[in-house]
């Protein structure tokens, strides 16, 4: 008998050369919306989730994780995961239980877009794309980290300012913008936060107008425990490209620049925001913490490769900056293809090596002198975590969701692995360079490991907590192993009823602080409520 799909009246496929037309709800035909893939859309909350084994008791506080999810078919057909909206996940843990919580970031976009009830926001980060409707309207989605912050969380992502949310209820209060003192139309999505001084050191990168315009200006700041700006500082990048993640050591910052370049004239004919340059080098802007100039960024290069996320950061005896990320050996982003080159697939992607470079920087050495990493190790892997505590220190363990395709994989149930062929979970000890590694066996894949340290432990004494993908039924699972010993495999495996989707990062709050900030944070509290921005971004300002 046919499937009832096949018997059922044909429903008019609502894409014409590329661009939504009319109303209907149906997703693109495409693989960034199928399988595994598909839209999740969820808003809601499970009190007490289905548990196999045992979450350790010691485990007070919430998870929180972030996961591109379009909340209406996007306007433009072949749109990437990178452009859904900001869902944020809690999975609240105490006393071995575990309960549920999800709900997106109201975002202008998304507002705008709700109250529309479609898509008016186009292609990724090109606003030449989007409906008249919108101009002027801050596009981010807020869809890339999740970050506990002084009693609240913020929802960012490197193409506009944060959004504040409630860390207990998740409710979204607004663009915060801390209290007026940061302003620049891009803020990253990876902040570092000292935990010897209690700064939050961030950045944003193409800062110097409205955040999609190929602006090759940077600003770095720093706010201090109690949320005062005490730097700021604006630098010039070679070219316009993409600075993702970034890290930080007692005295300096490296932020490593991609060679994806984004070019306005290529947005203005409708095309991609960024397009790899394969024969650019690979560079990382060395800016110092305190009292930073425009000509103190010291500019070094190196052969091109594709940066993953920043593991670690610090300062060796002689003072030189030993800063440890992925590299991956070609264009990570095949939906970014070269300028006047079609996109690459998948496939192709998954066969980049991505090894953990270990660079050490001089940051007295010439600028645009060219260096040489200190040691390839071919972890192949990606989504670097540490023990978080270590941030800035020398530290020796990290993490990764690691790719081993020697492994047997069950394409026939799976289909291509969505989101690469993270197949094991990986820890690292620099120490002697040791591997402890977990396979999730040949039809689920792992998302990026978080650290959930224990009390008064030593480093990396606690837990990693993932998200399991079971590619082949469509579900995920959140794991918890033994940080010192993931191959042992999961102390507690926490059962979801349902497909979440491939989602970027999260971190684990101790309930004690969510706690603690709620009391400072209530209304008559020794702080208060958020204070969300009160004025608009300068650039806004040339579309009233
Ligand atoms: C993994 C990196 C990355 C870089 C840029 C993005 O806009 C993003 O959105 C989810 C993710
Ligand atoms: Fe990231």
């Amino acid at each position: 008998m046919a499937h009832i799909y096949d018997v059922a009246s044909s429903v008019e496929y609502p894409y014409v050369n590329g661009w939504k037309k009319g109303d209907q709800v149906k997703y693109p035909n495409t693989l960034v919306f199928q399988t595994f893939n598909s839209p999740c859309r969820l808003e809601g909350d499970i009190t007490d989730l289905e548990v196999v084994g045992q979450i350790p008791p010691d485990i007070n506080g919430t998870f929180y994780r972030i996961q591109p999810d379009h909340r209406f078919p996007p306007l433009f057909e072949e749109d990437i995961h990178f452009n859904g909206d900001g869902s944020i996940t809690a999975i609240r843990i105490h006393d071995g239980h575990a309960d549920f919580k999800q709900r997106y970031a109201r975002t202008d976009r998304f507002l705008a877009e709700e109250a529309a009830g479609k898509s008016l926001f186009g292609k990724y980060r090109n606003p030449y794309t989007d409906s008249e409707a919108v101009k002027g309207t801050i596009r981010t989605a807020a869809n890339t980290n999740i970050i506990f912050w002084r009693g609240m969380l913020l929802a960012t992502k490197e193409d506009g300012p944060p959004y504040a949310m409630d860390p207990v209820t998740l409710e979204t209060i607004g663009r915060y913008d801390f209290e007026g003192q940061v302003q620049s139309p891009t803020f990253t999505a990876h902040p570092k936060l000292d935990p010897e001084t209690g700064e939050m050191i961030c950045f944003g990168y193409e800062a110097g107008g409205n955040g999609n315009d190929g602006s090759c200006d940077i600003v770095v700041y720093t706010i201090d425990p109690v949320g005062r700006k005490t730097e700021e500082a604006w630098y010039k990048a070679p070219f316009c490209g993409m600075i993702h993640d970034c890290g930080i050591s007692k005295n300096y910052i490296v932020l490593p620049m991609t060679p994806l370049k984004c070019s306005a004239d290529r947005m203005k004919k409708g095309g991609n925001h960024w397009a790899w340059d394969p024969n650019e080098d690979q560079w990382y802007g060395i800016v110092p913490r305190r009292n930073g100039k425009a000509e103190d960024i010291v500019w070094l290069r190196a052969e091109n490769g594709f940066h993953g996320h920043v593991a670690g950061c610090y300062e060796n005896e002689e003072g030189h900056v030993v800063f440890d990320l992925t590299v991956a050996d070609g264009n990570v982003f095949f939906f970014f293809p070269p300028e006047n080159q079609v996109a690459s697939d998948l496939g192709t992607r998954n066969q980049l090596q991505s090894a953990t470079h270990r660079w050490i920087f001089d940051p007295k050495n010439k600028p645009g002198s060219r260096v040489k990493p200190e040691i390839v190790w071919d972890t192949s892997g990606e989504f670097s975590r540490i023990d978080d505590r270590y941030v800035a220190k020398k530290y020796n363990q990290f993490w990764q969701a690691r790719i081993d395709p020697a492994r047997e994989y069950d394409a026939a149930k799976c289909g291509s692995p969505a989101g690469g062929l993270f197949n094991c979970l990986g820890h690292y000890s620099w120490d002697g360079q040791t591997e402890d590694v977990l396979w999730a066996g040949p039809r689920a894949t792992f998302q990026e490991p978080t650290f959930i340290p224990k009390e008064a432990g030593g480093e990396g004494e606690g837990w990693i907590i993932a998200l399991l993908n079971h590619l082949d039924v469509l579900r995920n699972d959140i794991v918890i192993v033994d940080a010192h010993n993931v191959a042992a495999g999961p102390v507690a495996t926490i059962r979801l009823p349902f497909k979440l989707r491939l989602g970027l990062h999260g971190n684990f709050v101790d309930h004690r602080d969510i706690e603690e900030w709620k009391r400072r944070r209530a209304p008559g509290g020794v702080i208060g409520p958020v204070k969300i921005a009160e004025t608009p971004l300068s650039w806004q300002l040339d579309h009233v």
